[in-house]
């Protein structure tokens, strides 16, 4: 499938996120979510400033204009385009999630990071994978900073970015 053609990356935060994040936790854990990656592979990431991002990441709520509409709090948590041009590589997250630091054994929120995680998978250009214990499974679960890149996952990335 798809891939950057660079290993360098760059990414950004677009307007409003959760206000039940402060916003330096914000970009811990999604700096935290790009290093899962970075360490296993050549990439590097670095925010964008004002100039245009790679990933461009943003919260929305329901229809967003990329007739995949997000469906309120659960179900659906977040999305990733492959890697390409323009929306290529950007996170949308579903704004009406109770996002949370990771960490914070809070059972009503979701943590940020894991799925941030697995999105930048999808954003790198990585499918979901049928490895139940693997990040690009298709289904949620709490990580924290500790978390080591399954193998599966590793092996992923070192086919695209090795
Ligand atoms: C069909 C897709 C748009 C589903 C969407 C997803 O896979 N986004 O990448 C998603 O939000 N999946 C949920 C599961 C579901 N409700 O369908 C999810 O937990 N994905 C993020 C995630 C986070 C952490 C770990 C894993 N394995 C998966
Ligand atoms: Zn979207
Ligand atoms: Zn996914």
């Amino acid at each position: 499938g798809p891939k950057w053609d660079k290993t360098t990356l760059t990414w950004r935060i677009n307007g409003s996120t959760p206000s039940t994040m402060r916003r330096t936790v914000l970009d811990s854990e999604i700096h935290q979510a790009l290093l899962l990656w970075s360490r296993h592979s050549k990439l590097k990431f670095y925010p964008s400033g004002s100039n245009p991002a790679d990933i461009l990441i943003t919260f929305f709520s329901r229809d967003h204009g990329d007739n995949l509409a997000f469906d309120g709090i659960g179900g659906v948590l977040a999305h990733a385009f492959f890697p390409g041009p323009d929306f290529g590589g950007d996170v949308h997250f579903d704004a009406d999630e109770t996002w949370i630091e990771t960490g914070k054994k809070d059972p009503s929120g979701t943590g940020l990071f894991g799925v941030a995680a697995h999105e930048f998978g999808h954003s790198l250009g990585l499918s979901h994978s049928p490895i139940v214990e693997s990040l690009m499974f298709p289904y949620y679960r709490d990580i924290d900073f500790d978390f080591e890149l399954p193998q599966d996952d590793i092996n992923g990335i070192q086919a695209l970015y090795g």
